[in-house]
Protein backbone atom coordinates (compact mmCIF):
# COMPACT_ATOMS: atom_id res chain seq x y z
CA UNK A 1 0.00 0.00 0.00
CA UNK A 2 1.52 3.51 -1.03
CA UNK A 3 2.70 5.48 1.97
CA UNK A 4 0.83 9.45 0.80
CA UNK A 5 2.18 12.37 1.73
CA UNK A 6 1.06 15.84 1.50
CA UNK A 7 4.65 17.46 0.86
CA UNK A 8 4.73 19.74 -2.03
CA UNK A 9 6.29 18.26 -4.97
CA UNK A 10 8.77 20.01 -6.42
CA UNK A 11 7.53 20.53 -9.96
CA UNK A 12 4.81 22.40 -8.21
CA UNK A 13 3.97 25.78 -9.61
CA UNK A 14 2.21 28.81 -7.81
CA UNK A 15 -1.80 28.82 -7.72
CA UNK A 16 -3.24 31.08 -10.32
CA UNK A 17 -6.71 32.94 -9.74
CA UNK A 18 -8.51 31.96 -12.55
CA UNK A 19 -9.08 35.46 -14.35
CA UNK A 20 -13.35 34.56 -14.38
CA UNK A 21 -12.81 33.97 -10.32
CA UNK A 22 -15.59 35.72 -8.70
CA UNK A 23 -14.33 39.26 -6.66
CA UNK A 24 -13.17 39.46 -3.32
CA UNK A 25 -15.99 39.35 -1.39
CA UNK A 26 -18.46 37.22 -3.54
CA UNK A 27 -20.24 34.58 -1.50
CA UNK A 28 -19.96 31.48 -2.96
CA UNK A 29 -22.96 29.34 -3.71
CA UNK A 30 -23.56 25.86 -2.87
CA UNK A 31 -22.35 23.42 -4.69
CA UNK A 32 -24.55 20.82 -4.07
CA UNK A 33 -27.72 22.16 -2.19
CA UNK A 34 -27.64 19.10 0.02
CA UNK A 35 -24.13 19.47 0.94
CA UNK A 36 -22.95 18.56 4.26
CA UNK A 37 -20.93 21.46 4.56
CA UNK A 38 -22.52 23.99 2.95
CA UNK A 39 -26.01 22.71 1.28
CA UNK A 40 -28.97 24.80 2.22
CA UNK A 41 -30.63 21.42 1.70
CA UNK A 42 -29.54 19.25 4.37
CA UNK A 43 -31.06 19.90 7.62
CA UNK A 44 -28.34 18.28 9.39
CA UNK A 45 -25.32 20.12 7.93
CA UNK A 46 -22.89 23.29 8.69
CA UNK A 47 -24.68 25.77 6.35
CA UNK A 48 -21.23 27.25 5.75
CA UNK A 49 -21.28 30.58 3.84
CA UNK A 50 -18.07 31.02 2.12
CA UNK A 51 -15.95 34.60 1.03
CA UNK A 52 -14.25 35.31 -1.63
CA UNK A 53 -10.62 36.91 -0.52
CA UNK A 54 -8.40 38.86 -2.18
CA UNK A 55 -5.80 36.29 -3.72
CA UNK A 56 -6.08 32.40 -3.67
CA UNK A 57 -7.67 32.45 -0.59
CA UNK A 58 -11.13 32.16 1.49
CA UNK A 59 -12.93 32.81 4.34
CA UNK A 60 -15.98 31.72 6.67
CA UNK A 61 -17.21 31.86 10.05
CA UNK A 62 -18.61 28.69 11.77
CA UNK A 63 -20.65 28.80 14.80
CA UNK A 64 -20.20 25.66 16.80
CA UNK A 65 -23.78 24.73 18.75
CA UNK A 66 -24.67 21.70 20.82
CA UNK A 67 -25.40 19.86 17.67
CA UNK A 68 -21.64 19.61 17.41
CA UNK A 69 -20.30 18.29 20.61
CA UNK A 70 -17.66 15.69 20.82
CA UNK A 71 -17.10 15.86 24.52
CA UNK A 72 -19.65 17.98 26.72
CA UNK A 73 -19.62 21.49 25.73
CA UNK A 74 -17.01 21.09 23.05
CA UNK A 75 -16.73 20.45 19.48
CA UNK A 76 -16.11 16.89 17.91
CA UNK A 77 -12.83 17.45 15.95
CA UNK A 78 -14.32 15.43 13.22
CA UNK A 79 -17.16 17.49 12.32
CA UNK A 80 -14.23 20.49 12.71
CA UNK A 81 -12.22 18.41 10.08
CA UNK A 82 -14.79 18.45 7.88
CA UNK A 83 -15.66 22.33 8.14
CA UNK A 84 -11.93 22.90 6.69
CA UNK A 85 -12.42 20.64 4.05
CA UNK A 86 -15.29 22.51 2.40
CA UNK A 87 -13.51 25.52 2.55
CA UNK A 88 -10.45 23.93 1.29
CA UNK A 89 -12.52 22.41 -1.21
CA UNK A 90 -14.30 25.83 -2.37
CA UNK A 91 -10.66 26.84 -3.16
CA UNK A 92 -11.20 25.15 -6.77
CA UNK A 93 -13.80 28.24 -7.80
CA UNK A 94 -10.53 30.54 -8.03
CA UNK A 95 -8.30 27.57 -9.57
CA UNK A 96 -11.27 26.44 -11.23
CA UNK A 97 -10.61 22.94 -10.86
CA UNK A 98 -13.54 20.91 -9.87
CA UNK A 99 -11.71 19.03 -6.93
CA UNK A 100 -12.24 16.12 -4.15
CA UNK A 101 -10.43 15.48 -1.49
CA UNK A 102 -7.42 13.01 -1.67
CA UNK A 103 -6.21 14.28 1.42
CA UNK A 104 -6.29 15.80 4.72
CA UNK A 105 -4.37 16.22 7.68
CA UNK A 106 -6.04 17.98 10.70
CA UNK A 107 -4.18 19.61 13.68
CA UNK A 108 -6.15 20.10 16.43
CA UNK A 109 -4.48 22.73 19.26
CA UNK A 110 -6.96 23.91 21.42
CA UNK A 111 -10.20 22.68 22.22
CA UNK A 112 -13.14 24.79 20.73
CA UNK A 113 -16.35 25.06 23.25
CA UNK A 114 -19.37 25.27 22.07
CA UNK A 115 -20.88 28.93 21.71
CA UNK A 116 -17.22 29.54 19.61
CA UNK A 117 -17.42 31.46 16.56
CA UNK A 118 -15.23 30.14 14.55
CA UNK A 119 -13.34 32.05 11.95
CA UNK A 120 -12.08 30.20 9.08
CA UNK A 121 -9.54 30.84 6.32
CA UNK A 122 -8.30 28.77 3.62
CA UNK A 123 -5.38 29.47 0.86
CA UNK A 124 -4.30 27.50 -1.98
CA UNK A 125 -0.57 26.70 -1.78
CA UNK A 126 0.41 25.40 -5.48
CA UNK A 127 -0.80 23.12 -8.35
CA UNK A 128 0.88 20.68 -9.69
CA UNK A 129 -0.64 19.45 -13.02
CA UNK A 130 -4.31 17.37 -11.25
CA UNK A 131 -3.07 18.14 -7.84
CA UNK A 132 -3.96 20.63 -5.97
CA UNK A 133 -2.03 21.81 -2.76
CA UNK A 134 -3.75 23.70 0.05
CA UNK A 135 -3.92 25.02 4.43
CA UNK A 136 -6.32 26.46 6.22
CA UNK A 137 -6.72 27.11 10.24
CA UNK A 138 -9.89 28.56 12.14
CA UNK A 139 -9.26 30.96 15.05
CA UNK A 140 -11.08 31.26 18.02
CA UNK A 141 -13.71 34.19 18.58
CA UNK A 142 -11.85 36.28 16.05
CA UNK A 143 -10.13 36.68 12.68
CA UNK A 144 -7.09 37.23 14.55
CA UNK A 145 -8.28 35.01 17.53
CA UNK A 146 -6.02 31.94 18.69
CA UNK A 147 -5.14 29.08 16.23
CA UNK A 148 -7.35 25.89 17.37
CA UNK A 149 -7.27 23.93 13.97
CA UNK A 150 -5.34 23.90 10.92
CA UNK A 151 -4.74 21.42 8.16
CA UNK A 152 -3.02 21.01 5.16
CA UNK A 153 -4.60 19.20 2.39
CA UNK A 154 -4.48 17.43 -1.50
CA UNK A 155 -6.99 17.98 -3.68
CA UNK A 156 -7.53 16.23 -6.90
CA UNK A 157 -9.00 17.76 -10.45
CA UNK A 158 -11.90 15.43 -11.44
CA UNK A 159 -14.38 15.42 -14.42
CA UNK A 160 -17.97 14.71 -14.32
CA UNK A 161 -18.00 11.64 -14.48
CA UNK A 162 -16.40 11.25 -11.20
CA UNK A 163 -20.05 11.85 -9.51
CA UNK A 164 -22.18 10.18 -12.65
CA UNK A 165 -20.63 6.57 -12.22
CA UNK A 166 -19.98 6.87 -8.75
CA UNK A 167 -22.35 8.74 -7.26
CA UNK A 168 -26.21 6.99 -6.41
CA UNK A 169 -28.39 6.87 -8.79
CA UNK A 170 -31.66 8.54 -7.00
CA UNK A 171 -29.70 11.33 -6.45
CA UNK A 172 -27.96 11.69 -10.07
CA UNK A 173 -31.41 10.75 -11.37
CA UNK A 174 -32.60 14.38 -8.89
CA UNK A 175 -30.04 16.54 -10.11
CA UNK A 176 -31.49 15.41 -13.96
CA UNK A 177 -34.64 16.25 -13.01
CA UNK A 178 -33.61 19.51 -11.14
CA UNK A 179 -30.28 20.51 -12.24
CA UNK A 180 -30.53 23.50 -9.84
CA UNK A 181 -29.49 21.61 -7.39
CA UNK A 182 -25.86 21.64 -8.50
CA UNK A 183 -23.43 24.64 -9.06
CA UNK A 184 -20.74 23.74 -11.06
CA UNK A 185 -17.42 25.75 -10.88
CA UNK A 186 -17.61 28.89 -12.44
CA UNK A 187 -21.46 27.72 -13.24
CA UNK A 188 -22.03 31.40 -10.90
CA UNK A 189 -23.58 34.85 -11.52
CA UNK A 190 -20.72 36.78 -10.13
CA UNK A 191 -22.95 40.10 -10.47
CA UNK A 192 -26.51 39.08 -9.93
C1 LIG B 1 -23.95 15.29 -11.98
C2 LIG B 1 -23.32 15.44 -10.61
C3 LIG B 1 -22.26 16.52 -10.54
C4 LIG B 1 -21.96 16.87 -9.11
C5 LIG B 1 -20.85 17.85 -9.02
C6 LIG B 1 -21.14 18.82 -7.97
C7 LIG B 1 -20.20 19.46 -7.34
C8 LIG B 1 -18.74 19.09 -7.40
C9 LIG B 1 -17.95 20.16 -8.03
C10 LIG B 1 -17.07 20.89 -7.39
C11 LIG B 1 -16.77 20.74 -5.97
C12 LIG B 1 -16.68 22.08 -5.39
C13 LIG B 1 -16.38 22.30 -4.14
C14 LIG B 1 -15.94 21.24 -3.19
C15 LIG B 1 -16.32 21.64 -1.83
C16 LIG B 1 -16.14 20.92 -0.73
C17 LIG B 1 -15.07 19.94 -0.42
C18 LIG B 1 -15.57 18.59 -0.07
C19 LIG B 1 -14.77 17.66 -0.92
C20 LIG B 1 -14.92 16.25 -0.47
O1 LIG B 1 -15.07 15.92 0.65
S1 LIG B 1 -14.80 15.07 -1.73
C21 LIG B 1 -15.20 13.55 -0.87
C22 LIG B 1 -14.01 12.80 -0.31
N1 LIG B 1 -13.07 12.40 -1.33
C23 LIG B 1 -13.27 11.36 -2.14
O2 LIG B 1 -14.28 10.70 -2.10
C24 LIG B 1 -12.16 11.04 -3.10
C25 LIG B 1 -11.97 9.52 -3.22
N2 LIG B 1 -10.76 9.25 -4.00
C26 LIG B 1 -10.77 9.18 -5.34
O3 LIG B 1 -11.82 9.24 -5.97
C27 LIG B 1 -9.44 9.00 -6.02
O4 LIG B 1 -8.51 8.41 -5.17
C28 LIG B 1 -8.87 10.36 -6.55
C29 LIG B 1 -9.86 11.00 -7.56
C30 LIG B 1 -8.58 11.33 -5.39
C31 LIG B 1 -7.55 10.09 -7.28
O5 LIG B 1 -7.74 8.99 -8.14
P1 LIG B 1 -7.33 9.03 -9.68
O6 LIG B 1 -7.40 7.62 -10.18
O7 LIG B 1 -8.11 10.05 -10.41
O8 LIG B 1 -5.84 9.55 -9.69
P2 LIG B 1 -4.51 8.93 -9.02
O9 LIG B 1 -4.79 7.86 -8.04
O10 LIG B 1 -3.58 8.62 -10.14
O11 LIG B 1 -3.95 10.19 -8.21
C32 LIG B 1 -3.60 11.39 -8.90
C33 LIG B 1 -2.36 11.95 -8.24
O12 LIG B 1 -2.70 12.26 -6.88
C34 LIG B 1 -1.86 11.52 -5.97
N3 LIG B 1 -2.67 11.11 -4.81
C35 LIG B 1 -3.91 10.57 -4.86
N4 LIG B 1 -4.35 10.36 -3.64
C36 LIG B 1 -3.40 10.82 -2.80
C37 LIG B 1 -3.28 10.88 -1.38
N5 LIG B 1 -4.27 10.46 -0.59
N6 LIG B 1 -2.19 11.43 -0.87
C38 LIG B 1 -1.18 11.87 -1.67
N7 LIG B 1 -1.23 11.83 -3.01
C39 LIG B 1 -2.32 11.30 -3.55
C40 LIG B 1 -1.38 10.34 -6.76
O13 LIG B 1 -0.17 9.83 -6.23
C41 LIG B 1 -1.21 10.96 -8.13
O14 LIG B 1 -0.02 11.71 -8.14
P3 LIG B 1 0.93 11.73 -9.45
O15 LIG B 1 0.10 12.25 -10.59
O16 LIG B 1 2.06 12.62 -9.08
O17 LIG B 1 1.33 10.31 -9.65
Amino acid sequence: MTAYRTEIPPDAVAPTRHPDAPAPGFVLPTHYANCFGCGPGQPHGLHMRIVVGEGCDLTATFDVTEDHQGAPGLAHGGLLASALDEILGMLGHLTRMSCVTARLETDFRRPVPVGTRLYLTSRADAVAGRKLYASGQGHLDAPDGPVAVRARALFVQVGLEHFTENGRAAEIDAIGRDPSLITHIGDYTVNP
